[in-house]
């Protein structure tokens, strides 16, 4: 779970992402967003795995796999908020970016 307790399901991607940016600070061992952070291939590895959840959300929306759509879809934007953050983006530049095309 999260440093907060992510009670209202509205916040949860503020929360996930302020997670995320703690454990950049951080780095507390451990913790998988972590390994995401100091991994030896760099942004390259978190790249990779934004590739790979991307072909399995696809895989599953082909076989209609809709519990695992909605998995692989949570592993995708989880991966994608760790690249904003190693990019110094935040979840409110997001936010500001799909705002402008709305
Ligand atoms: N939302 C996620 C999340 N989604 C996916 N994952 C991890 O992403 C990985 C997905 O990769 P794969 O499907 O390829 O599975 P894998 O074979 O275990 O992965 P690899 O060993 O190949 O990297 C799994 O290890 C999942 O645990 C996540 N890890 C963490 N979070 C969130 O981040 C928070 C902080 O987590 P820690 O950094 O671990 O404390 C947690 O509370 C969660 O809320």
């Amino acid at each position: 779970m999260s440093d907060e307790s992510a009670s209202n399901p509205d916040e949860v991607l503020d929360e996930l992402f302020s997670t995320i940016e703690s454990r950049k600070r951080e780095l507390p061992e451990g913790s998988y967003t972590t390994t995401l952070f100091t991994h030896e291939k760099g942004e390259n590895y978190v790249l990779e795995k934004l590739g790979e959840e991307t072909t399995e959300a696809i895989l599953a929306a082909k076989d209609d796999d809709r519990e695992e759509l909605l998995a692989e879809s949570a592993d995708l934007v989880y991966h994608l908020l760790v690249l904003l953050s190693m990019k110094d983006a935040s979840l409110d530049d997001l936010r500001a970016e799909l705002r402008e095309r709305f």
